[in-house]
């Protein structure tokens, strides 16, 4: 069962298209995660999504009643318990008591809360705010739930108890879009709309865009030595499609799997090979997809 549609949906600021021609749907039990860089239009996508805000143009089409919606920028009650702010999530979204308190202690559980429920949620760490941020906007069992940006700034122990939480919701069967910048995320979604500067440049499984993908990649470790030479050297050879650091290494990819020969052959010709690690040939990652759909988007690279 499908629980939101959106078509072809814009939204224009002034002289910003944050949101342009976008589509995307999502089914019940599903997880749909917007990919993308900072002011790639996530906030503006999930805003149109959870019916916060109009869209300029395109059509928005929500089946479901329901919808658990957490901002960016939640707010929470600092001076209330833990247990408090649920009890006033789930009285804003007429849970009567009796079910409030079993439905409270389930989710508590399941946050690894019960035994701070009567600590003031002012006291909590960033991570474990959002956890109780989600919880508040599961408690009435949401058929659609927006969750923009839910492991931004989170350490990654909470990062992966945010992502065991979605895939709860998504178990009970709520649909879930749920936004990041961390392109690695894309593992935990169903699918994965990848968006820059307000446009969606790719959507699918995230298997099937990391498949799609038409080059080989390799990684050359440690490179912090030779990288902004190496990136130069690489880019002026007819073997190479595009080069560009990734933390201390160096990504390499190649037009066919000659490249690896001639990487190989200039590392050694060159003396590079004795500054870096060993090189490895990877399969590429959401990041190589996008930086190569960007790059074709604006006719750069080759
Ligand atoms: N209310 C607004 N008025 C004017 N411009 C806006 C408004 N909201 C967003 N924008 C612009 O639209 C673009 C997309 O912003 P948006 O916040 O949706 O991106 P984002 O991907 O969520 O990034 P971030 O992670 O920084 O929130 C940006 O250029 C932003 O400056």
């Amino acid at each position: 069962m499908t629980v939101l549609v959106m078509e072809q949906v814009s939204k224009r600021y002034r002289q910003t298209t944050a949101v342009d021609q976008v589509s995307v749907s999502l089914e019940k039990g599903e997880i749909v995660g917007v990919l993308g860089p900072d002011g790639a239009g996530k906030t503006t996508l999930l805003n149109l999504a959870a019916g916060m805000i109009p869209p300029t143009k395109g059509r928005i089409k929500r089946e479901e009643e329901a919808v658990g919606f957490v901002p960016q920028h939640f707010g929470m009650y600092e001076e209330l318990s833990i247990e408090e702010n649920l009890h006033f999530y789930g009285q804003l979204n007429g849970i009567d008591k009796n079910e409030r308190d079993e439905r409270i202690a389930e989710l508590l559980a399941r946050i690894r809360l019960a035994t701070f429920a009567s600590r003031r949620a002012g006291q909590l760490s960033g991570g474990m705010k959002r956890k109780l941020a989600i919880a508040g906007a599961m408690l009435h069992r949401p058929g659609l739930m927006v969750l923009d940006e839910p492991t931004h700034g989170v350490d990654p122990v909470s990062r992966r108890e945010v992502w065991e939480m979605i895939r709860h919701a998504a178990a009970e069967g709520a649909g879930v879009l749920v936004s990041t910048q961390y392109l690695d995320e894309a593992d935990h979604c169903d699918r994965v709309l990848l968006l820059h500067r307000g446009r969606g440049l790719a959507d699918g499984r995230p298997e099937a865009l990391l498949r799609q993908f038409p080059y080989p990649v390799w990684v050359v470790r440690e490179a912090v030595n030779i990288r902004s030479n190496g990136v130069r050297h690489l880019l002026q050879m007819k073997e190479v499609v595009d080069a560009y650091p990734r933390g201390v290494d160096l990504v390499v990819i190649g037009r066919d799997p000659s490249a690896g020969e001639a990487l190989m052959r200039w590392l050694h010709e060159t003396g590079a090979a004795r500054e870096v690690g060993p090189v490895e040939e990877t399969g590429p990652t959401m990041e190589d997809v996008l930086i190569r759909l960007i790059r074709e988007q604006k006719g750069e690279g080759r």
